[in-house]
């Protein structure tokens, strides 16, 4: 309940603003929008993820029919040499969702997850690569085939090394089929391994897969990579999304198991993947070169002496 001493009070206050408006008054105004406004706008800008520009595609969606963004080709291809029918004239990327049946990315994660649990790095990131046997071990790699040897044939069957050559093959022919190329002058190139990203603090310098980069650079060899995802963004974990890098903004694919990404691998595709912050995220990386010198074999199950 307010005094009488309290209404004087505020009503001298109030006369002694009133005549303080009488001269600045249309100042004040303009001052208390613009402040109004700044902070309006700083709060919109703060509570946007400043990385997250526009979605290609959610993990709720469905993609039946190759999405294709086209974006100009760089000029890395003219550092290599060209084989027509292969070489990108058209550069982009694409998203299809129903090439690798979610049954299959089942299988395939399972295999990753055996394979990994033979090991694993300390920091967040593992991967597992069936054609040279790198398999992160704490803070290093091991080779599978050798270090394990017989023992593999209790971790992997000949199902899971065609199954993972069956899958290959239906990557190659959506990448040729939506680009325009002769399937048969793209080759299978290194590396290709399955990956495990979790949110533990990295511990050396291949945890940290979050930076930005360029596949032809950081590999070489590569004019067409592809992700072939293997667990749910949102559902097994969060953060983790891929963020193509462009000039003017961030485009961003939200993993999904079965779904293929892939995309030409020059600079025009810059990219990084966002930081898992919870859960665990399995992708596979499968590159296409087309030099025939980078080509390798598909992993084979090795032969166990009898
Ligand atoms: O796992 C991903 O989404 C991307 C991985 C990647 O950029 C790479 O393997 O070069
Ligand atoms: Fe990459």
């Amino acid at each position: 309940v307010e005094g009488p001493g309290n209404i004087k009070n505020r009503g001298n206050a109030l006369r002694q603003a009133s005549a303080w408006r009488g001269s600045h008054g249309s100042l004040l105004g303009v001052l208390a929008l613009a402040v109004m406004l700044g902070t309006v706008t700083w709060l919109f800008l703060a509570s946007r993820d400043p990385y997250i520009t526009e979605t290609l595609v959610r993990q709720s969606e469905v993609v039946l029919q190759p999405r294709v963004y086209t974006v100009e080709c760089s000029e890395d291809y003219d550092n290599y040499k060209r084989y027509p029918g292969c070489t990108p004239q058209t550069c982009g990327r694409a998203i299809i969702d129903n090439s690798v049946t979610r049954e299959e990315a089942k299988s395939l994660r399972k295999l990753a997850e055996r394979g990994l649990a033979l090991a694993g790095s300390d920091g967040g990131a593992s991967i597992l690569d069936l054609h040279s046997g790198a398999l992160s071990m704490g803070k290093q790699f091991v080779n599978i085939y050798r270090y394990f040897g017989e023992q593999l044939s209790d971790v992997f069957s000949e199902k899971d090394f065609s199954l993972y050559r069956e899958v290959r093959a239906r990557i190659q022919a959506v990448i040729a089929k939506t680009y325009d190329l002769d399937p048969s002058l793209l080759y299978l190139t290194k590396p290709t391994f399955f990956s495990r990203i979790n949110s533990t603090q990295a511990k050396t310098q291949h945890d940290e897969y979050w930076h930005p980069h360029i596949d032809k650079v950081t590999y070489g060899s590569f004019d067409y990579t592809s992700l072939l995802y293997l667990s749910d963004y949102g559902a097994d974990f969060t953060g983790g999304r891929f963020i193509f890098m462009d000039s003017n903004g961030n485009r961003t694919v939200e993993p999904r198991a079965g779904r293929i990404s892939f995309f030409s691998s020059g600079s025009e595709n810059l990219h990084r993947v966002e930081e898992v912050s919870w859960g665990t995220r399995y992708a596979m990386t499968v590159s296409f070169t087309c030099d025939p010198a980078h080509a390798i074999a598909d992993p084979v199950m090795p032969i166990t002496p009898v």
